[in-house]
Formats: C-alpha cells, sequence, structure tokens
C-alpha cells in the first residue's frame, strides 16, 4: 500500500513540473520571440502592402523572392503580415516543432460566404468539430476498406473515359480530345457515386453536368487569387467589384443542389438503425449518423444538415481539380518526354499484358508509373502554397518573431525546386525516385517535407489517399491504354506550358490530344 502511496505521489508531483516546466518555457520563448526581429521582406505601400506585388502568378513571384530574402520570406497584405515558408526546413518547423500553433486558417470571404461560415473541414477551427469531420471522412471514405470497397466505381468510371476516348478516335482525327476536361468529369463522377451514388457529370450538355461544371468553375475563378477584400477590410464592406455578392450566389447554388440531394436521399433510402442504410454511400452513412445511435459520441446527434452540406461541398471542391490538373500535367510531360512514356508503356505491358484496362490492384508494383506520379507532383504541385495556415500565438521560427494572427504560406513551388534538394530541379526526371536514385526514399505523404503536394501535419490533406489512388489509376490507365499524339501543327517542343494560379495551378492552355488505343478491341468494352 505504501509503495502504491509512493508511486503515485511521484506521478503526482513529475506531472505538476512537467505542466511548471512546460508554461515557463512557453512563456520564455513568447518573451524571446518579441525580441528578435521579423523575417526579412520588401517594403509594401501604404494600406495595400505588398498586394499589387504578387501579380497574377503569386507562386512565381514568391519564388523570386525567395532567391533574395531566403528561407523565411516576410509580407504585408493590407494590415496582414503574411510569412513565406521556402525552404523544407523552415516548413518543418511550421508544420512539425509548431504544427498545432499553425493548425487554425486565416480569416477569408471564401469560408465566410462559400464555406457555410467556417464549418467546412478545410476551415472549420482546428478542435472537436475539425476531428470528427476527419474521422468521419478517414474511417467511412478513405480507410483501405472503404476505398476497396468502392474501387469498382473508379475502375468503371475510368473504364467509361477509355471507351470514349476510343469513339472519339473516328469521329475527330486531327484535334483530339481536351484531356483535362474529361478527366475532371470522370474524376468528378467517381467521387459523387461515392458520396450519393449519382454521376454529376452525367453527358457533357445533360441536367446535372452543366450547372455542376459552371459552378465549380465559379468557384476556382472566385478562389483564383489573393482577393484584396479579405486583407482590407472597408473593400469588402462597400463590394466593389461584387466579389461577396458572386461567392454568395454559388454558395447558394450549391446550398440548393445539395438540399435536394439531400432530401432525394432521405426518401429513396430506408435509413435503418446503426447508421447503416441500403443504398450503401458516405451521405446515407452521415444521413444515419445524424439520426444518432451509431456510438459515435461526437457525430451523433450533432452532425446537422448544414454539417453534411459543408462536408460534401469541400469533398467536391477539393478532390476533382487537384486530380485532373495533376494526370494533365503527367500527361504533357510523358508526351514531352517519349522516352519515359514508353518506359511506363513497357513496365504496364508486363504486368497488365494488352488485353484488359488497368485495374487499382496492379498500382503495387509499378515503380516507373509511382516515380513519374512523384515527379509530376514534384513540378506541379496543384496547390502551390498549400491553403493558408494562420498563427495561433507568437512565436520564433530561423530565428524571427513571427507575430500572432501572421498568414503563414508554405511554398511548395520553391522547396521542389530547391537546388539544394534536387539535382537539375527543372528537369523532369522520374528515374531521380527509382531505387538507386538521388531521392528514392521520398514519398508524398507528408513525412518528407521537401515533397509535400497534399501539406503535411495536422491540417494535410483529408483525401490523400483517394487523390493517390484516382491519380495513379488515371495516369496508368491513359498511358497503358493509349499512345498519344499532338494536333496538326504542334510538337511537343512548341506545347505551351504556362500556368494560371487559381484554387489549383491549371494549365493556361489545356492540352488537346488525340488518343490512339494501343490494347486490343475488347480491352475497351464496358
Ligand atoms: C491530387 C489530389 C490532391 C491534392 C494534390 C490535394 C492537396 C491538398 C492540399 C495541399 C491541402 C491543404 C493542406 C494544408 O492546408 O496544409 C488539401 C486539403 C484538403 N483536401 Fe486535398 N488534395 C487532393 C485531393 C483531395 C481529395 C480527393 C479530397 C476529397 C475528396 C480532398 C479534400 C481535402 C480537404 C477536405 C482538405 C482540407 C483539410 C483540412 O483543412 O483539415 N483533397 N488538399
Amino acid at each position: 500500500m505504501a509503495s502504491l502511496l509512493l508511486f503515485i505521489t511521484t506521478i503526482l508531483i513529475s506531472s505538476l513540473f512537467i505542466i511548471i516546466f512546460s508554461i515557463a518555457n512557453q512563456k520564455n520563448n513568447k518573451s524571446k520571440a518579441h525580441h528578435l526581429s521579423l523575417p526579412p521582406g520588401p517594403r509594401g505601400w501604404p494600406i495595400i502592402g505588398n498586394l499589387l506585388q504578387l501579380g497574377t502568378k503569386p507562386h512565381e513571384t514568391l519564388h523570386a523572392l525567395s532567391k533574395t530574402y531566403g528561407p523565411l520570406l516576410r509580407l504585408r497584405f493590407g494590415s496582414v503580415t503574411v510569412v513565406v515558408a521556402n525552404t523544407a526546413d523552415v516548413a518543418s518547423q511550421f508544420l512539425r516543432t509548431l504544427d498545432a500553433n499553425f493548425s487554425n486558417r486565416p480569416p477569408n470571404s471564401i469560408a465566410e460566404h462559400f464555406a457555410y461560415n467556417y464549418q467546412s473541414p478545410a476551415f472549420v477551427p482546428y478542435g472537436p468539430r475539425w476531428r470528427m469531420f476527419r474521422r468521419l471522412c478517414t474511417t467511412h471514405l478513405f480507410s483501405t476498406k472503404a476505398l476497396d470497397d468502392l474501387r469498382h466505381v473508379r475502375e468503371e468510371e475510368v473504364a467509361l473515359l477509355a471507351c470514349k476516348f476510343v469513339q472519339t478516335k473516328d469521329t475527330n482525327t486531327s484535334v483530339g480530345v481536351e484531356v483535362g476536361k474529361e478527366v475532371d468529369a470522370c474524376a468528378a463522377n467517381a467521387l459523387t457515386r461515392a458520396l450519393f451514388k449519382r454521376r454529376v457529370f452525367e453527358e457533357e450538355n445533360g441536367p446535372d453536368g452543366g450547372e455542376f461544371k459552371k459552378a465549380l468553375e465559379e468557384v476556382l475563378k472566385l478562389s483564383a487569387a489573393f482577393n484584396v477584400e479579405d486583407f482590407i477590410p472597408f473593400l469588402k464592406a462597400l463590394n466593389v467589384r461584387g466579389f461577396v455578392t458572386r461567392l454568395k450566389k454559388v454558395h447558394h447554388w450549391y446550398d440548393d443542389t445539395l438540399t435536394k440531394i439531400m432530401e432525394e436521399h432521405k426518401t429513396k433510402t430506408k435509413i435503418v438503425s446503426g447508421g447503416e442504410s441500403e443504398g450503401k454511400d458516405f451521405l446515407s452513412m452521415l444521413l444515419g449518423l445524424k439520426k444518432g445511435g451509431n456510438g459515435d459520441e461526437v457525430a451523433d446527434n450533432k452532425l446537422t444538415d448544414t454539417d453534411i452540406k459543408a462536408l460534401l461541398t469541400d469533398l467536391f471542391t477539393g478532390g476533382t481539380d487537384t486530380t485532373s490538373s495533376t494526370v494533365e500535367w503527367a500527361l504533357v510531360e510523358l508526351i514531352r518526354h517519349p522516352d519515359i512514356l514508353t518506359a511506363a508503356q513497357k513496365e504496364l505491358d508486363s504486368i497488365v499484358g494488352r488485353s484488359r484496362l488497368v485495374s487499382e490492384l496492379d498500382l503495387n508494383n509499378i515503380p516507373v508509373l509511382q516515380a513519374i506520379i512523384k515527379e509530376t507532383f514534384r513540378l506541379h504541385p496543384p496547390a502551390p502554397l498549400l491553403i493558408p495556415h494562420t498563427a495561433s500565438e507568437a512565436c520564433e521560427v530561423a530565428g524571427y518573431h513571427v507575430p500572432q494572427a501572421a498568414t503563414l504560406l508554405v511554398n511548395v513551388w520553391t522547396i521542389c525546386r530547391d537546388p539544394n534538394v534536387w539535382s537539375s530541379p527543372l528537369e523532369f526526371d522520374p528515374s531521380r525516385f527509382l531505387p538507386g536514385g538521388k531521392n528514392a526514399e521520398v514519398d508524398l505523404k507528408g513525412s518528407h517535407l521537401e515533397l509535400i503536394p497534399f501539406g503535411a501535419g495536422r491540417r494535410i490533406c483529408l483525401g490523400m489517399r483517394l487523390g493517390l489512388r484516382m491519380t495513379t489509376l488515371l495516369v496508368a490507365s491513359l498511358v497503358h491504354g493509349f499512345d498519344w499524339a499532338l494536333p496538326d501543327g504542334l510538337t511537343p517542343e512548341t506545347l505551351n506550358m504556362d500556368v494560371e494560379f487559381g484554387l489549383t495551378l491549371e494549365r493556361s492552355v489545356p492540352l488537346v490530344a488525340r488518343p490512339i488505343p494501343r490494347l486490343a478491341h475488347e480491352a475497351y468494352e464496358v
């Protein structure tokens, strides 16, 4: 008994010491941080700060500034201090060492007027509701089992795409297909079938397709740059550009559409106790949870209709363009590097043969294709500055003071081009990731800060596992199923490589290419 008492007392006293020590340490860090200078950066204009200097391609402007100001750069957007992490080391301090302090998002109009006033997973404050969204998705949508259960959906959609490409061969020989647009519809249909069993891009001019596409394009346009209204409050109040009005309009469209889909689901799907339902899709599961009784202490009875719509909106906007733009860039790079395309085709032929399309089950042992995917994410990260984070408290990073409420941008674009990490950084060279290559150990999952297209730390992309599976399946299928020719007059050397900065980094000029089937005829039958 006496030894038990001694044991408990020792534990209590040591815990007390640890708490006192960590509070003292935090205070010490904070007061130390106040005596440090801010990171270096260019002078800004009164009121607007550096906003006008950003131009239409902020990632390139910041890349250029990183060469003058180094690994940690400071800017001012209106009244907001912005710090930019330009190396893997500095990114690691923000997203690993100080991850908890940077797990919130800064105030912004998209979150307020489009994402249900900060209620969607991408913008909800770090805390119990954020954790609830993450847990719901990681368990019911992105777990290995959930992903395996819906493998057939992704494969069917990719097969439909391949079949469509085979048919266009006869009708449009000299021009070709707009690859990104077609892949976007495919990714969106696979996703919305998993979410609520509907193909939203039914047909090009079908009832849903047109509207969904228009709404998505509007969201992408509105997220296209740093919006001055977010940094200069009186501009927001004046609504001069009509920006907030447009955001509200597209929000209402999504809200109405999702309300209709939910109402249809409520009547069509018989919800049975325990959150399981006859129509086994993600929305049915959420509606089941809303009724309670699933044993999930946070979600049961607390999941509102608004939560469900906010979640679906984020999954839809976050999960389509990111995938399609990566697939389009991969294909562009392969057209520009025919030897690498041939190596990937050879690898896939040896595993899949020529009488069927690729299946996700083939994708485990394909080092060349996996290296192509990594190299595409390195050179063309869809979110070159991630989604902005904010400092909950002032802190010290790399010897500089980062004030409370500073916005953090992680400059993935620059980190992925750092010559200290990557040899010939501007070259498309997947072999760096192959066994024996200089970066063979690097993966995409947030543990190697030099390659973080999905982010890292607590706010790492929620849909990463699906994004990786779908991107790999699509690139593998397009490479294995087709040879690719450019329209008359274009050569790989003259392909336009300009980018447009937006919610994702898109090609300024979409890739149009002619798919030439290379498998047995029956492989494309659906
Ligand atoms: C190629 C595919 C994808 C890429 C490159 C990508 C990239 C990213 C990035 C960079 C972030 C921000 C990380 C940060 O703030 O530090 C993010 C967040 C997020 N992504 Fe993705 N994403 C992809 C696919 C998807 C898919 C398929 C979904 C869902 C269907 C999705 C849903 C989300 C959500 C909900 C967040 C917010 C997470 C949070 O704030 O906690 N993404 N993604």
